[in-house]
């Protein structure tokens, strides 16, 4: 202490400077020597880089192009370490399907989530951001209801509305001959469902009859995508640009503002909810929207206050719209890709449905199996989820072979790579619906290892409302429409080329375009 202000008293301001930086370097340097050697991690394989410092991470994910991030990463340390892997001075990596069901446990096993990549979304307070396992299990617990399959039949006449509309787009586009992004309608229908479905009147966007507000959305949509690597890097960039004034935010990116104008909207949804509450009889108590599930809860005040439900509002809104919109693309573009299947799935479908302006049972459609084969390989193959997804057990040794890893060690798998795992899933490039047919030798095997809404209970609490509108919209479109793809190519187009959370294409895709050649009456 007393030789601090010595120091002062007879250093120049560059000596001074010089001493800071020869401390920072020094510190480096003995943190990376720990990391290294005496740290409980030291003997896991792995690059001595990425171990020593987290800047390698830093710098793949921000300054390195696309198809060479930190995600990608990952696979080529597996390809050289081993199944398991110290992907950086804290964080075990596994690549082994056998390892799933330990690390994504159900909730008799202590799992939190690790604080950077739960808070990517920007809702600390979702249930996605959630990082505890107990105050997770009580804000789902909360709103699970809401999304069980009992609700979602409940509101099936909203899905299918909704779906009609889709349709009439479509046809539209038969009668003006225009190619379409068919990404952008079916992200618009995936959210008007969820909006109409979960936020009640007071939320919903009718974005299928905007169409100038859908491409806007979905360019939002994108833009905050992109950020990901960004956000995991710094947290606080989303919490703070929603405090920030719209025009602000605007001025510096109109795809940001949407979804900060979106937040702020949400924000007022849960306020008008809070005032109403009380007034409301019955069922509309629990089920008017999300907000007064929440509210009839009994979770605690500070639960209770519109702030935290419209983060929760937020981080289930943006798991839901596009996770669908992309495997319906998928869908879309592998049958066109693979005309015997779409043959198989068009006779599948007018032997069970004769008129296709007639009914689509979501029962009946489930027991389809070619249907049913199509969604699963469509969801396999579109291999969604490109970022890793770190748990960590408070006080267990998880194992994995002859390894136990320390309690309190972030340990991830990344469900894309799984989906593409040619263990798994021979030739995984390849669209083969096959795979899900019960009559195949390997349909048990497969069904195992089929995760794309994960497991445990962290897992996809959308996955209801997901297969719901993903039957009935699958069924109507081949049903009723002949689509023919309009210069698609698979490098630019579908190929994952970012991780950005779910992974992107090329910076140059010009989206899967189709053309609407015909629709069945
Ligand atoms: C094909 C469509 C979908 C797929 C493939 C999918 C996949 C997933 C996956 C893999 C997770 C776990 C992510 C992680 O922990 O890193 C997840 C979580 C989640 N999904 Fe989905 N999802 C889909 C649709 C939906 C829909 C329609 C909704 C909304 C109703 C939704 C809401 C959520 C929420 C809120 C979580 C966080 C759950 C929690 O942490 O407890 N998802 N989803």
């Amino acid at each position: 202490m007393v030789f601090l202000p010595a120091l002062l008293a007879v250093s120049s301001l560059p000596t001074l400077l010089a001493i800071g930086v020869c401390l920072l370097v020094a510190h480096g340097l003995v943190l990376a020597i720990y990391r290294l050697t005496l740290h409980p991690l030291a003997r896991f394989p792995g690059p001595k880089l990425s171990a020593a410092t987290g800047w390698y991470e830093f710098y793949l994910d921000i300054f390195r192009g696309p198809g060479q991030t930190f995600a990608f990463e990952i696979d080529r340390m597996h390809e050289r370490y081993g199944p398991i892997v110290r992907i950086n001075s804290h964080e075990i990596h596994v690549s082994d399907p056998n390892f799933f069901d330990t690390l994504y446990a159900g909730s008799s096993a202590v799992r939190n989530k690790y604080a950077p990549s739960a808070h990517v979304q920007g809702t600390p307070e979702g249930i996605f951001g959630t990082i505890d396992h107990g105050i997770h299990k009580k804000r789902r617990g909360a709103i699970s209801q809401y999304f069980s399959k009992q609700s979602v039949l409940q509101d099936q006449k909203i899905v299918d509305a909704k779906i009609e509309l889709l349709c009439d787009f479509f046809r539209e586009r038969v009668e003006d001959g225009r190619e379409v992004n068919i990404r952008v309608p079916l992200l618009a229908v995936g959210t008007d469902v969820f909006c109409a479905h979960t936020l009640g009147k007071r939320g919903e966007m009718d974005l299928l009859r905007d169409w100038d507000k859908a491409v806007k959305w979905r360019e939002s949509i994108i833009g905050l995508l992109h950020w990901t690597p960004i956000v995991r890097q710094f947290s606080w960039v989303i919490p703070l640009a929603i405090e920030l004034p719209l025009g602000l935010i605007n001025a510096f990116s109109s795809e940001m503002g949407l979804v900060v104008s979106i937040f702020k909207s949400l924000r007022e949804q849960a306020q008008a909810a809070i005032a109403e509450h009380d007034q409301l009889k019955g069922e509309q108590k629990t089920r008017d929207s999300v907000f007064h599930t929440i509210l009839a809860s009994n979770l605690p005040a500070s639960d209770k206050d519109y702030k935290r439900m419209a983060q929760e509002s937020f981080s289930i809104l943006s798991a839901s719209g596009d996770t669908i919109a992309r495997s319906m693309t998928a869908a879309i573009y592998r049958l066109h890709a693979n005309p015997s299947t779409l043959q198989r799935l068009k006779a599948e479908l007018m032997q069970a449905i004769p008129n296709p302006r007639g009914d689509y049972d979501l029962a009946e459609l489930e027991a389809l199996p070619y249907l049913t084969a199509v969604l699963k390989e469509s969801l396999r193959i579109a291999a969604l989820i490109t970022t890793r997804a770190p748990l960590v057990a408070p006080k267990e040794h998880m194992r994995y072979k002859d390894w136990a890893i320390p309690p309190n060690t972030p340990v991830s798998m990344t469900l894309s790579s799984l989906m593409m795992d040619p263990q798994s899933f021979p030739e995984p490039a390849q669209f083969q619906p096959e795979r899900w047919l019960e009559n195949n030798p390997a349909y048990k095997k497969n069904m195992e290892r089929f995760v794309p809404f994960h497991r445990g209970h962290r897992n996809c609490i959308g996955i209801n409302l997901a297969w719901c509108q993903m039957y009935i919209t699958l069924a109507k479109l081949v049903r009723r429409f002949d689509f023919e793809l309009f210069d698609v190519v698979k490098e630019r187009d579908i190929d994952h080329h970012r991780d950005c959370f779910l992974g992107e294409p090329r910076d140059d895709t010009k989206g899967v375009r189709v053309k609407v050649i015909k629709e069945y009456t």
